[in-house]
């Protein structure tokens, strides 16, 4: 992790910086409580993994985080910015640096890998001219491995080429933050292997700070610097994969044997 060292007359000390902290979050849908006082600190260039079983509310968190649900209260910090006071500028501001990485890959089935990959280049930065768009394609492409892919539609894809192309078409905007969500859902144990290395590599390349949601312990294992457990919507169990595998907690216990 990197850290920024400030000189102080002999002394130095280390702060690394933090790129998101989450402070007594809770949310409910209807009477039902999903999330709990959720407090969570993620530092540059970490990987935080959000582990738990279906339903525990983790793509709500998640969500929370891009500001597509609001807390019921609590604080969400991202970069500078406060998201439980964010007006609709600077969420469009932060949205370019936090990318987003659906659990479905969330590619358009109309258009071509090509396409796909335009679009958040016109969309977002207005880039328009054809070579331009054309080299950070390729390179955005040849970061996932698939440059052979271009002129393929979705439905030609496997499931792990299309979890790598939803990745390369988050990474062309250049984030600063990644958030998975269920990178390696439905694939099998090699190809989720391979995305693990993606998502270590992309940290490389890229410098992100990364949050993966995900119920595959491998993954959680491969990819994390720090684990956090939702258990029952509350998220008191935090530490590295190592120290959340010795938990005595029942659940967490059931899902480091499976
Ligand atoms: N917009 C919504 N309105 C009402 N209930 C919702 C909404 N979004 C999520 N929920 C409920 O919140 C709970 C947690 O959902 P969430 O999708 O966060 O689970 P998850 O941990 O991501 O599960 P999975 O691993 O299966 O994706 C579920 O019971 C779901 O029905």
């Amino acid at each position: 992790m990197p850290n920024t060292a400030v000189e102080n007359d002999n002394t130095i000390s280390i702060h690394p910086k933090k790129m998101i902290e989450i402070i007594d979050v809770c949310k409910s849908f209807d009477e039902r409580q999903i999330l709990k006082n959720i407090n969570l600190t993620v530092y540059d260039k970490e990987n935080l993994v959000v582990l738990g079983r279906s339903g525990t509310g983790k793509s709500v968190l998640i969500k929370c985080m891009v500001g597509l649900l609001t807390p019921d209260s609590g604080s969400i910090k991202i970069l500078d910015y406060n998201l439980t006071a964010i007006n609709k500028e600077e969420l469009n501001e932060l949205r370019l640096q936090v990318g987003f990485s659906f659990q479905g890959s969330a590619l358009y089935d109309s258009m071509s890998v090509k396409e796909n990959l335009e679009f958040p280049l016109k969309r977002n930065l207005a880039i328009y001219e054809r070579q331009k768009l054309h080299e950070l394609v390729i390179a955005a492409l040849q970061d996932v491995g698939l440059e052979h892919t271009l002129n393929l539609y979705p439905a030609e894809l496997s499931g792990g080429m299309k979890k790598r192309i939803g990745i390369a078409r988050t990474l062309i905007l250049n984030p600063k933050i990644m958030l998975y969500d269920e990178p390696t859902s439905g694939l099998d144990p090699i190809t989720s292997g391979e995305i693990n290395e993606l998502i270590l590599k992309v940290r490389e390349k890229y410098n992100t700070t990364s949050v993966i949601i995900t119920h595959d312990i491998s993954c959680a294992r491969e990819v994390s610097d720090k684990v956090v457990a939702l258990v029952n919507g509350e998220s008191t169990l935090q530490g590295t994969f190592d120290e959340l595998k010795k938990s005595e907690n029942s659940e967490l216990k059931q899902f480091f044997n499976y």
